[in-house]
């Protein structure tokens, strides 16, 4: 089986934080599962995804993905970068350029840098763009600038970029908290089948449970940087949930998993 994301015993602080945002974090995701971070505000989700973003330094412990370590000291060098693509809460989009010129954005890191410089596609690069439009239902779009799009339809275009850059892990921070549970839903059903179609892992953050449960095989309760449960979606209890909004639930030593 391989494994798309390895950490091991992580640790971290941010510049200036009181406390650890990651605590003795070891986390295990095999290629191919959707997984949900769920946990109170602070409790690291953020935190722990961009660790496997590669963007955290200065951290303790092990992480690798799909094999390759990452390097506490540095970011993962070029050839790797393109493997995760992130999808971020504030879609990090470019306001003024169209929707088309924006997911292309996904694909300057496995162009040429001279093809990267001077932002000019190859009909592949263009066919896979396309492609990921498509699959977000908003190859009408493409011509759109992104600033006249509704907060659904730029999530989309994030989700198209990010597919856009052909990832194998795909990192998506509370990638629905701002729409509507009609939206959340169908976003979420768009993410988690385009990576299903490319066999991609997928782990998203979220504060909704039942859509947690409805989209990830498995669900990591977090608190206080460390995991407090770990279990099948189907095992996951409303107790459960509520005790870790609560903070009832009590983080096991590192390596053990709380019993639900
Ligand atoms: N840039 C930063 N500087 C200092 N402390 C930070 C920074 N970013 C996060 N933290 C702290 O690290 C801890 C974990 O934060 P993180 O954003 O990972 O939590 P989260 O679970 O994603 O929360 P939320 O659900 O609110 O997004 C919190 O205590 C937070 O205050």
């Amino acid at each position: 089986m391989q494994v798309a994301a390895q950490v091991d015993d992580v640790s971290f602080s941010h510049s200036g934080a009181d406390t650890p945002a990651l605590e003795h974090l070891s986390l295990s995701v095999p290629a191919g599962e959707i997984v949900a971070l769920l946990g109170p505000s602070g409790a690291g989700k953020t935190t722990c995804l961009t660790l496997l973003d590669g963007r955290l330094r200065d951290w303790q412990g092990r992480v690798s993905i799909f094999g390759n370590p990452l390097d506490p000291d540095c970011p993962p060098p070029k050839a790797h970068r393109p493997t995760t693509g992130f999808v971020f809460q504030e879609f990090a989009l470019v306001e003024r350029a169209t929707v088309l010129r924006n997911v292309l954005n996904g694909r300057l890191g496995r162009m040429s840098p001279l093809r990267a410089f001077l932002g000019l596609p190859t009909s592949y690069d263009l066919q896979v763009a396309q492609s990921a439009l498509g699959d977000c239902g908003i190859a009408d779009l493409a011509r759109r600038r992104v600033d006249s799009l509704s907060g659904g339809q730029r999530q989309r275009v994030a989700i198209a970029r990010c597919l856009a850059q052909e990832p194998q892990l795909i990192l998506a921070d509370e990638p629905v908290s701002s729409l509507d549970p009609t939206r959340a839903a169908e976003i979420l059903t768009l993410l988690t089948e385009a990576a299903r179609a490319r066999g991609a892992t997928v782990l998203f953050s979220s504060h909704q449970p039942e859509l947690a449960r409805r989209f990830a095989q498995r669900i990591v309760g977090m608190r206080d940087g460390g995991i407090a449960f770990d279990v099948p979606a189907t095992e996951l209890s409303d107790d459960a949930t509520t005790e870790l909004y609560r903070g009832a639930v009590q983080i096991p030593a590192n390596g053990l998993r709380a019993v639900i």
